[in-house]
């Protein structure tokens, strides 16, 4: 399929090179091709505190917006154990910096329950100041002691219930895309983009 014209492509911006990676791979990937083109830049953004998931989503993709000054995407992973009613959620990446794996383990361990889901939300805006469209996709699973690489954040210590008692960091790249927050995030960001192309080009020119 050829790309769609639009005054400028798409620019994921992210200051994270992993989730860029992980993206770029499961945009190739996928059985329907994106109908922009998709570009990246690397931002670190400013994040709401205090704020619900959704909010920091919506205001970091307007910031993006702004910066870019045209078609932006972004994405906000969290980290939500059950036990402790969804903490750290979005603040998994200070708790992962200051605690570490072990850390993130241990705070768990007044609890039976060591069950947590990982939550990606990406954020899909055509320009400055236009409606700002989010995409939730979510991996149920549990914290386990950290197994695997650790080059890509919590990746060691997160066992999602579908992967046969792997954890995403011991998964093969193909094998955790099929399953990730991310995954399913971007799947649904990309459905949204294939019927609603007309009317996104619309929205930025
Ligand atoms: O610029 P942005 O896109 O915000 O990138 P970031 O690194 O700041 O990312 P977040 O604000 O979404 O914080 C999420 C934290 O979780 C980590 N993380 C994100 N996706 C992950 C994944 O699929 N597996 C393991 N760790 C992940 C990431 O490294 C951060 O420490
Ligand atoms: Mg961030």
């Amino acid at each position: 399929m050829s790309k769609r014209a639009m005054p400028q492509p798409i620019v994921f911006v992210t200051g994270n090179a992993k989730k860029l990676e992980e993206v770029k791979q499961i945009l190739a990937s996928g059985a329907e091709e994106l109908p922009f083109e998709v570009t990246s830049q690397k931002v670190d953004l400013p994040e709401l505190q205090g704020a619900s998931c959704e909010e920091i989503a919506v205001e970091k993709c307007r910031l993006a917006a702004l910066e870019v000054k045209g078609p932006v995407m972004c994405e906000d992973t969290s980290l939500c154990y059950h036990a402790l009613k969804g903490l750290p959620g979005p603040y998994i990446k200070w708790f992962l910096q200051s605690l570490g794996h072990d850390g993130l383990n241990k705070l768990l361990a007044g609890y039976e329950d060591k069950s947590a889901y990982a939550q990606c939300l990406f954020t899909l805006c055509a320009g400055p100041g236009k409606e700002v469209r989010v995409f939730d996709g979510r991996t149920e699973g549990k914290i386990v002691e950290a197994r695997g690489p650790t080059d890509f954040g919590w990746d060691p210590v997160f066992e999602p219930s579908e992967s046969g008692g792997q954890t995403f960091a011991e998964m093969s790249k193909e094998a955790k895309n099929a399953i990730s927050h991310r995954g399913r995030a971007l799947q649904l960001l990309r459905t949204w983009l294939v019927n609603h192309a007309e009317t996104f080009a619309q929205e930025a020119a």
